[in-house]
């Protein structure tokens, strides 16, 4: 017999719907926080998330509510799938004592202070960050909620907590693994985002199969090299948080991210993008992160500086593929 837990979820996007449904059909009493009034009305009317997640009929059992405290408030587990430009805002509003554990669903850097989401939660909730888990794996939020068989990883430095998000979390299409590395999995979820977007302008160019295979190769080395300066494992990398997601991210049709990368290749520019997006792409935000932090920490990124420099210098993608190209000839090694 499964445990049951009373559950809050912050954030009615895509992955936030989707996984207060998953809780739900597990048989955990759910509230799911939803910030938008007309999406609030909407969901609660028709039980179908028309803006983040069409389509799919959310669970009888699940309830919603508007107001921050009341999701957090008395709860077992508290599930944060907040995008991380709002993430520190968002929880700043919570004045509720926090019980049980949080689990972090959200894959993305912060822009000036460089932290995981992981990080944000505990800082700005004041809980010991064992209290804290991040989920992160190739996790299409659609896919999950078509109950499509997946597999991801909950990550603790707290063995008790994986395991009790592990059992919550898991039924007969959602596979859940666990692991200590949590800084390993949220770079790896945070990181793949920038190599979903050179993909997605890799195929918008028409540069072939070779190239995209060449550019999610190299793009993990890159992952890896500032994830282990990070403090990662190095076993994180081959896992399903890292070449894992890294794979469907820049693969995979579903893809906020790699769709930026389809249109900026098509010319279009990142802030019509952006605009015309309701979802958030976080590898935007992300690429600013992580080209500031690699030159703070003197790894060299090749493939996020060319494009950060699309992204925010207006770098024409064919020069961006000429100097990634042209740059001195090397031995491969993974880590160099
Ligand atoms: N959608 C997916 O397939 C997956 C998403 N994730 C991650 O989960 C996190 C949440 O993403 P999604 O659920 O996909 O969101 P989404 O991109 O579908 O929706 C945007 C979300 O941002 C919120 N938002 C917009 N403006 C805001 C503001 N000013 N203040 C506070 N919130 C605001 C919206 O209310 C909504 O919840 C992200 O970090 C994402 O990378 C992780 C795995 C899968
Ligand atoms: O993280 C994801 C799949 O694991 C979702 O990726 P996108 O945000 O690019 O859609």
């Amino acid at each position: 017999m499964r445990k049951i837990y009373n559950i809050g979820v912050l954030g009615a996007g895509s992955w936030g719907t989707t996984i207060a449904n998953l809780l739900s059909i597990n048989g955990h009493n759910v509230v799911l926080y939803v910030r938008e009034d007309e999406l609030f009305k909407e969901i609660k009317k028709t039980r179908i998330n028309n803006i983040y997640l069409n389509g799919i009929k959310l669970s009888e059992r699940l309830k919603f509510s508007q107001d921050v405290n009341e999701t957090a408030n008395k709860k077992d587990i508290i599930v944060s799938a907040i995008p991380v430009k709002f993430l520190r805002d968002t929880l700043k509003k919570i004045s509720c004592n926090i019980e049980g554990v949080v689990i972090s669903l959200s894959k993305g850097i912060e822009n000036e202070t460089f932290c995981r989401p992981s990080q944000i939660i505990g800082k700005t909730l004041g809980i010991e960050i064992d209290r804290v888990a991040a989920l992160s794996g190739p996790n299409f939020a659609k896919e999950v909620a078509l109950k499509l068989p997946t597999a991801t990883v909950i990550a603790s430095t707290n063995k008790e907590t994986a395991i009790l998000t592990q059992n919550a979390f898991s039924n007969s299409y959602f596979r859940v693994y666990t692991s200590n590395d949590i800084a390993g999995v949220e770079i790896c979820g945070a990181l793949k985002n920038i190599m979903a977007i050179a993909s997605g302008v890799s195929d918008g160019l028409n540069l072939g199969d070779n190239a995209r295979a060449s550019l999610i190769t190299r793009g993990l080395s890159e992952i890896s090299r500032l994830g282990l300066k990070l403090g990662a494992k190095q076993e994180t990398f081959m896992g399903l948080a890292g070449i894992g997601d890294l794979m469907l991210t820049a693969t995979g049709s579903l893809s906020r991210n790699r769709t930026v990368g389809l249109r900026i290749a098509k010319g279009e520019k990142i802030k019509v993008i952006l605009e015309s997006m309701k979802m958030v792409p976080e590898g935007v935000n992300t690429t600013k992160s992580v080209y500031n932090l690699s030159k703070e920490k003197n790894i060299d990124m090749p493939i996020t500086n060319e494009i950060y420099k699309i992204l925010y210098e207006g770098k024409k993608p064919f020069d961006a593929l000429k100097d990634l190209m042209n740059r001195p000839l090397k031995a491969e090694n993974y880590l160099l």
